[in-house]
């Protein structure tokens, strides 16, 4: 059974000001030598990122941990942790970005990979958050976000027409 009960729709616009604000954060932090992205969460975040902040040097860590699960409603379930890439060195002055911790998995391994990155993030869910060194929003644990580029236009049903189903 899936551990999400609700839907956290994320637009093009709210993500864009997230990254944002989360770049200000980082400034603030700085000075940096680059940013790792986590893909391919990552990768969106880092791009508004390292427009912001005039980074150049960006690099990345390819980890696969979530696939399709039973339920065939869009909604993921973790299997095991696959590192396809990582970086050389400790990670010291590099932002590592991603867009969420959820459980923490994913977070765990890349701090165990490069223990003295600052690991950033867009949203983190309770149990991710301790891993986290400076996220912008919390979502509750049974939330699952749908990012935009997971998401197209289509035709909503009046909440009207909704009742009873
Ligand atoms: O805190 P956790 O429970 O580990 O979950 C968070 C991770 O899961 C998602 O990535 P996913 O592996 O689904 O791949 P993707 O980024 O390629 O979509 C998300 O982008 C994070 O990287
Ligand atoms: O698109 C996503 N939304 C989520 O809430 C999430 N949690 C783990 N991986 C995730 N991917
Ligand atoms: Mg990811």
């Amino acid at each position: 059974m899936t551990p999400y009960s609700k839907d956290f729709p994320v637009s093009w616009e709210e993500l864009h000001r997230n990254a944002r604000a989360l770049s200000w954060r980082l400034l603030e932090q700085g000075p940096w030598k680059g940013i790792i992205a986590i893909t391919r969460g990552g990768l969106v975040p880092a791009a508004i990122l390292c427009r912001e902040m005039d980074i150049r040097l960006i690099d990345t860590i390819c980890i696969v941990s979530y696939s399709e699960g039973e339920t065939g409603e869009g909604a993921m379930k973790q299997g095991d942790l696959n590192v396809l890439k990582g970086v050389e060195g400790d990670g010291e002055g590099f932002i590592l970005v991603d867009d969420l911790v959820d459980t923490g998995r994913t977070a765990a391994k890349v701090r165990e990979m490069l223990p003295k990155a600052h690991f950033a993030t867009i949203y983190a869910k309770p149990a991710g958050k301790p891993l986290v060194d400076t996220f912008i929003t919390e979502v509750s644990q049974d939330t699952w976000i749908r990012f935009p580029w997971d998401m197209e236009y289509t035709f909503s049903t009046p909440l009207a027409d909704r009742q009873g189903k």
